[in-house]
């Protein structure tokens, strides 16, 4: 399993369906909440074709499942755990840079809290599993 030209080898697609207008309004603002609303029933498992973050056909990504639970877990348990702010009310500037993969062009500074008092979490998380033995926090 290997993809099947060099990962840093160029791209040309014949068609820009991901920021086509007819499927996506304002295709270049960040809207996250669009999958929320009007977009809900948007499936990345390559149903629609709207949005195909893990590729398609015979060379999809075979980790999409795998993929999907961890990406869930990892952000769940980072927004239980901290509060995140940024530090003035001004607006995020989203500005990407163009490459291989999309970076913010500015860097975003932000702000990470803990929420919970240690003990209150190790307390939860024991309640959650059911059983202390084998957990760790490493900080
Ligand atoms: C959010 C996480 C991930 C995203 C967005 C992602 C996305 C992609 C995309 C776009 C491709 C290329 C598909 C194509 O050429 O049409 C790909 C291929 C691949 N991915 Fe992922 N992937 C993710 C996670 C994973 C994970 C966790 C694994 C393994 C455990 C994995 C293993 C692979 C492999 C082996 C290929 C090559 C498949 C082939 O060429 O036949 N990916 N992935």
């Amino acid at each position: 399993m290997y993809p099947a030209a060099r990962l840093a080898g160029p791209r040309e697609f014949t068609e820009n369906c991901i920021i086509d207008p007819r499927i996506w309004s304002d295709p270049l603002e960040f809207k996250p909440e669009r999958f929320l609303t009007t977009h809900k029933t948007v499936d990345v498992r390559v149903q629609n074709f709207e949005l195909l973050p893990f590729g398609s056909g015979r060379r999809a990504c075979p980790g999409i499942s795998f993929a999907l639970q961890m990406v869930q877990l990892a952000l769940a348990s980072f927004l239980h755990m901290y509060d995140i702010s940024i530090p003035s009310d001004a607006k995020v500037d989203m500005t990407e840079t163009v490459g291989l993969t999309n970076n913010k062009a500015t860097p975003l500074e932000v702000l990470i809290k803990p929420r919970l008092h240690l003990q209150a979490l190790w307390i939860k998380d024991c309640l959650i599993y059911n059983s202390c033995a084998d957990l760790r926090i490493v900080i």
